[in-house]
């Protein structure tokens, strides 16, 4: 009982769950600091590995380090030169009757051409911070561009009718590239020109101490339920094929969910076991091998929920 006979509530730390800032345990400060580091040399820093794991949130953290506005792409098949360079967009018209003296009557009429640029050129020319988020679902030829930029300190113009055939690369302007390997494959081996131009880190999924950390300070549960719950998906991951598996992205979404719908972080229960299998059971039945993958999957869920300890305070 604290003074007067009241009671005394101590308040769990208030956290905003909307903050989409990252965590940032000191593994992750030394990737910030050393890509920082390779980006004020002049050379482009590029997080792949497998879903999940951080990449975009990193690059972003990294961008927002610089200090400098932040340019955002999303790679993607139809991202074409229009989309990076920039297009014309329609016409603006421009119409002068004179008719001042009644006798004389001039009509003076132009049509210019607007011209909007691409997000690329806008970042190119003002210095800006370009992020790049999974690139190499972009066709080779579109991100062709950025070999000249890297390269060459140059924005070529293509088909753009532009009286400049290109833009000088803005000296604070630094780029921040994202992807996910699996997406090499096939067409997108042809990036490799331009990836032997940038400094490659692989982000690997954190182990379950670093996963637990991290979303006990996001979200509102206690550490030992954090760990519970990211000890139950590293074992998931385990039965999966390398590189594959679920993410410190499905911990936090059981953490949201269970939250939302007052489901307790238990093992034992059917309603977390259910709120599981939702959230995992495809993710897992596609990194397993078995003729049965959904029921296999839903075997492997409940058994990692049957093992699941949550450990006293
Ligand atoms: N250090 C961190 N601190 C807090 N949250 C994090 C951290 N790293 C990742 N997350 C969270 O994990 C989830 C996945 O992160 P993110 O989208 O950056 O991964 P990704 O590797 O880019 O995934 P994908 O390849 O699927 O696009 C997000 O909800 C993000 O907020």
């Amino acid at each position: 009982m604290g003074a007067g006979g009241k009671r005394v509530t101590v308040l769990k730390k208030k956290i905003d769950k909307n903050n989409r800032a990252i965590v940032r345990d000191e593994e992750t400060e030394d990737l910030l600091a050393r890509s920082l580091q390779y980006l004020k040399a002049g050379y482009p820093v590029h997080f792949t590995g497998p879903s999940g794991t951080g990449k975009t949130s990193l690059a972003l953290a990294l961008a927002k380090k610089r200090k400098k506005p932040v340019m955002l792409i999303h790679g993607n098949h139809e991202l074409n030169n229009k989309d990076l360079i920039g297009d014309f967009t329609g016409y603006t018209s421009k119409k002068v009757v004179d008719n001042y003296v009644r006798s004389v009557y001039k009509r003076d009429e132009s049509v210019t051409e607007i011209w909007n640029d691409g997000r690329l050129l806008e970042a190119v020319k003002n210095g800006y911070t370009l992020v790049y988020d999974e690139f190499t679902r972009s066709r080779p030829t579109t991100n062709n561009i950025f070999l000249s930029i890297l390269e060459e300190g140059v924005l070529p113009l293509y088909g753009a009718k532009r009286t400049d055939p290109f833009v000088r690369v803005h000296p604070d302007f630094a780029c921040i590239f994202t992807s996910n390997p699996d997406e090499y494959a096939g067409v997108y081996q042809t990036q490799d020109a331009l990836l032997d131009r940038l400094i490659t880190i692989f982000i690997d999924h954190k182990d379950s101490d670093r996963e637990a950390a991290i979303i006990s300070e996001k979200m509102d549960i206690s550490k030992n339920e954090a760990q519970a719950i990211t000890n139950l998906i590293a074992e998931l991951r385990k039965e999966c094929k390398e590189n594959s598996g679920p993410s410190l992205r499905a911990s936090l979404m059981i953490v949201k969910l269970a939250e939302a719908a007052g489901i307790p972080i238990e093992g034992s229960n059917s309603h977390f076991q259910r709120l599981c299998i939702d959230v995992l059971g495809h993710q897992v039945s596609r990194c397993i091998e078995s003729n049965t993958p959904i029921t296999t999957a839903e075997k492997l869920i409940i058994k990692a929920c049957h093992n699941m300890k949550v450990t006293e305070e």
